[in-house]
């Protein structure tokens, strides 16, 4: 057995590879934690260290005058100080008023508002488990997701609640009622009293935090259970990253990326760790309006996925430059932390030239691992084109051969597996042998990339081994379309893959095997996927087959039907 020290003299200092263990090990200093054991919830957590802001006698973080959140749509904003007032009245008025307590699990199915990150900070500081879900998913996709979180209630808005089942309808709280804006504005005397019980019950880090939800590497979609520990590791880690760059100003963070996945959830956490602004996007997504608000509220931080980097590069700049584009003026913007999927070298370098002042910040992250295990850190590591950066302090990483199981030095592509104290805990409703698959005896998290790290410590990713689908930077599982198209009575046999498309990145590609006498057509088998699931999961490719090709034990080659795929058809894709 190796001791730490000697250990230690065997990690090269250029990218962090034990020559002995095969583990890459994180150059950046460790990033402190708390102590495990003592009880903290993610929600105090964020708040002890957005209080350090202003507890400091030469502090500037006067909390009356700094925004926390600015409302995209209204341009409403709200100070530090009614934040915090809102998520302590809410908290009261949870507990008091709906009687919500340490344990019961919150379905959260709400476009972005401003009530978001109020009630995300409230029930997570009560101990309640957060569970965000896409308001744009089908009736039957949000059942899946509530059968596996299993949620004691429910928070909507009146354009969404219709697709809750019946049962959870009688026990949903409308986040855009005047009932909900009074539970944030003015809590109860009642409330005031159970607040300050000395006998309510603790929330430990160990506790289930949040269910994200993520189609892992196989299968259907599942619910990641983080821990408030894996959240506060996540937070952790990016607050000793600024506090390392020396970021002393404060930032207008404007998070394109929904604030139901681990990205945009996470986004909100660091923001008010940093006593940040962080302006709520548009129910819907519109690139002008994204423009505009940048415009308009000074963003010095976007937070993308690859089709935003990719429209601005096709946008209207101005003849003198100046980061003008479409008319409007972006030169408050300093950098776009960009993740999801992968951004093409070609995209960054013409983004370069348009703004050369705005850092592309790319990172690597998985839901499963609490956001980020890799980011390109500094102006240095942004120009390392087509990596997505290097380990982030407190983690660990091993290349894995897919097929022996050995790891792998630098330079040499295999299986991404991470550990570190932001790894889930697990999939909720999976026993220990349902996530034995995914998390190994020792605790490596086997990501389903493929991907090496190359001598100085920076990552590319090259590949999937999982099977998913990236569309515009959302996941889609083939297993959830493969099932739906196998219940059509006109359809024998069908598999799903992706297709490499300029703006999605990818979208969904069927193959499929007809009944014998048959007919149905390309449009039927697209229709009748489209009205069972959200928009960005819709088959928009088809081609018809005689046999999909199988192993012995009957699992899809994808690999071969990928490259028929390529050879058969123009590489452009139709815009459904
Ligand atoms: C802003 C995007 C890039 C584009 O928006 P869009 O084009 O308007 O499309 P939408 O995504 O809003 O909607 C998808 C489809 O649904 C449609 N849609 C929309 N809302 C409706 C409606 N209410 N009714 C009906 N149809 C509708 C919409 O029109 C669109 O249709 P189509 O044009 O056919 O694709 C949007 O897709 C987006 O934010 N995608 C990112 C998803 C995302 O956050 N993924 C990250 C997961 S977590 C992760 O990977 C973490 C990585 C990470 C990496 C590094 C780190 O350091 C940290 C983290």
């Amino acid at each position: 057995m190796v001791m730490a020290e000697e250990q230690t003299m065997m990690i090269d200092p250029k990218c962090g590879f034990c020559s002995e263990t095969k583990i890459y090990h994180s150059l950046l200093p460790p990033a402190p934690l708390p102590p495990s054991t003592s009880p903290l919830s993610i929600s105090d957590y964020v708040l002890s260290l957005l209080h350090q802001h202003y507890s400091s006698s030469t502090s500037d973080f006067y909390p009356e005058r700094v925004t926390a959140l600015i409302d995209s749509e209204s341009g409403d904003r709200v100070s530090y100080t009614e934040f915090l007032s809102q998520i302590e009245s809410l908290t009261r008025s949870l507990k008091s008023v709906i009687g919500l307590c340490k344990g019961d699990t919150a379905f959260i199915l709400s476009p972005a508002t401003p009530q978001i990150p109020v009630l995300y900070l409230s029930l997570l500081s009560m101990g309640v488990v957060v569970s965000p879900s896409n308001p744009i998913s089908t009736a039957s996709e949000i059942s899946h997701q509530i059968n596996l979180c299993k949620p004691a209630i429910a928070f909507g808005t009146s354009e969404t609640t219709h697709k809750l089942p019946p049962v959870l309808r009688c026990r949903t709280v409308l986040v855009d009622s005047h009932d909900f804006h009074s539970m944030m504005h003015h809590s109860t005397s009642l409330g005031q009293n159970q607040m300050d019980s000395e006998e309510e019950e603790k929330v430990s880090q160990s506790d289930t935090a949040a269910i994200l939800y993520s189609s892992g590497t196989t299968g259907r979609v599942k619910g990641v259970a983080l821990s408030h520990r894996n959240l506060i590791a996540s937070v952790a880690e990016v607050y000793a990253y600024k506090q390392m760059l020396k970021v002393s100003t404060r930032a207008v963070n404007y998070s394109t990326v929904p604030l139901f996945h681990i990205y945009g959830f996470t986004a909100i956490l660091e923001s008010v760790t940093m006593g940040d602004t962080f302006v709520i996007p548009m129910k819907r997504f519109d690139f002008s309006k994204m423009l505009k608000a940048v415009e308009k509220f000074k963003v010095t931080v976007l937070a993308a996925a690859p089709p935003v980097v990719l429209a601005m590069t096709k946008g209207q700049p101005a003849p003198e430059g100046g980061g003008i584009l479409d008319g409007c003026d972006l030169s408050s913007l300093e950098g776009i932390r960009c993740g999801g999927s992968p951004l093409r070298t070609e995209v960054i370098v013409k983004f370069g030239k348009l703004f050369p002042n705005v850092a592309i910040r790319q990172g690597y992250g998985i839901t499963e691992a609490a956001c980020a295990i890799f980011r390109a850190a500094d102006a240095w590591d942004c120009r390392r084109l087509g990596s997505t950066g290097k380990l982030i302090a407190n983690m660990q990483v091993k290349i894995v051969d897919p097929v022996t199981g050995v790891a792998l030095p630098p330079c040499k592509q295999g299986e991404l597996w991470a550990k570190g104290p932001s790894i889930m805990e697990g999939y909720v409703g999976e026993g220990s042998e349902g996530i034995s698959s995914t998390i190994d005896a020792e605790g490596w998290l086997k990501t389903g990339d493929l991907c090496y790290v190359d001598n100085e410590g920076f990552l590319y990713v090259v590949d999937r081994l999982k099977e998913l689908i990236k569309y515009k930077g959302y996941q889609v599982p083939p297993a959830e379309l493969e099932e739906m198209l196998l219940s059509h009575p006109d359809i024998l046999d069908a598999a799903v893959i992706p297709y490499p498309d300029e703006e999605a990145g990818e979208v969904p590609m069927a193959f499929v095997v007809r009944k014998p006498q048959s007919s149905i057509d390309e449009t039927q088998v697209i229709n009748f996927i489209s009205k069972q699931v959200a928009p960005y999961k819709k088959i928009r490719r088809v081609e018809f087959t005689d046999s999909i090709p199988k192993n012995a034990p009957g699992k899809i080659l994808r690999k071969e039907l990928k490259k028929l795929a390529l050879s058969k058809l123009p590489a452009t894709t139709s815009k459904l």
